[in-house]
């Protein structure tokens, strides 16, 4: 399979040294703009890992030129209806996940089912934490907004989450961010009450777990013969369904 990296930090990086792993190759590697137009069109699919300000111009890009794309940029989602507009629109192939590892897509699923058993014992109060390294450009990270939304979507006592924690209200679920050197991403969720305390987390060791499910997330849309909008749960269901 050709693919075109948009965006070559360290993220960029980790996905080829993976995709070359897996025996695909690298047609373009993005930094800047303007983007190569005709590299892109060379590609089978494009992975996005760049910035805020440069995902959606890179993911719309994709679509004019019918490359299907794989986006794991977070800090851009104000603009995420409109992309799928374009998508569909244009007949395009996407994916976008604020995490794209199989252990903190198993681990969204622990969170809803904990925020299931959890929704009715309103003594506990909940705090989400996520720790990035000091680059992160963002915050709160895209995986603790998941989460957030995970959790309220079960407990009625949230009805949004709120950064910085310390201005949120009752009804809002508060989100920490810390910002530590070298820290490749931690999210942990407690439930806390004055008789005892109830915690999940997840620790990414490195970045490579995040650059295999992109990488995956890719072969699996590659070869999916129709277009639309899909998600990390779709290729998942598939892959552990072979
Ligand atoms: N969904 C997921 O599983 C994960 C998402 N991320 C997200 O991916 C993004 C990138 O993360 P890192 O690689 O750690 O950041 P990074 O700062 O190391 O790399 C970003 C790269 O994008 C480049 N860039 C700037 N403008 C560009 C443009 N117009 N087109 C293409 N590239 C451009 C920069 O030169 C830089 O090399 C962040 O938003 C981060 O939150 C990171 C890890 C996992
Ligand atoms: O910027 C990062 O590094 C990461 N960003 C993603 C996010 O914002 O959730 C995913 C991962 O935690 C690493």
């Amino acid at each position: 399979m050709k693919i075109a990296l948009l965006g070559y930090g360290k993220m960029g990086k980790t996905i080829e040294k993976i995709a070359l792993e897996r025996q695909h190759e690298i047609v373009l590697k993005q930094s800047s703009t303007p983007i190569d137009k005709d590299a892109l069109q060379e590609a089978d699919v494009a992975i996005d890992f760049s910035i805020p300000e440069a995902a959606f111009t890179n993911i719309t890009t994709c679509f004019q030129l019918g490359v299907p794309v794989i986006s794991g940029t977070t800090g851009w989602l104000d603009q995420y209806e409109k992309a799928c507009e374009i998508a569909q629109k244009e007949n395009g192939k996407f994916i976008y996940a604020s995490n794209f590892s199989l252990g903190v897509n198993l681990f969204f699923q622990l969170n809803a089912h904990l925020a299931e058993l959890m929704a009715n014992f309103s003594d506990y109060k909940i705090n989400l934490e996520e720790i990035h390294h000091t680059e992160k450009k963002d915050a709160p990270s895209g995986t603790a907004i998941t989460l957030a939304e995970g959790i309220i979507d079960k407990n009625e006592n949230y009805s949004a989450w709120k950064y910085p924690a310390n201005k949120a209200n009752n009804s809002e679920l508060p989100i920490e961010a810390k910002r530590i050197e070298d820290v490749k991403g931690t999210h942990k969720i407690a439930y806390s009450s004055t008789i005892d305390d109830i915690e999940i987390k997840h620790t990414a060791h490195t970045r490579d777990g995040f650059a295999l499910g992109a990488v995956i997330a890719a072969e699996w849309l590659q070869k999916k013969t129709k277009t639309g909008i899909y998600s990390m749960k779709d290729v998942l269901h598939a892959f552990t369904a072979q």
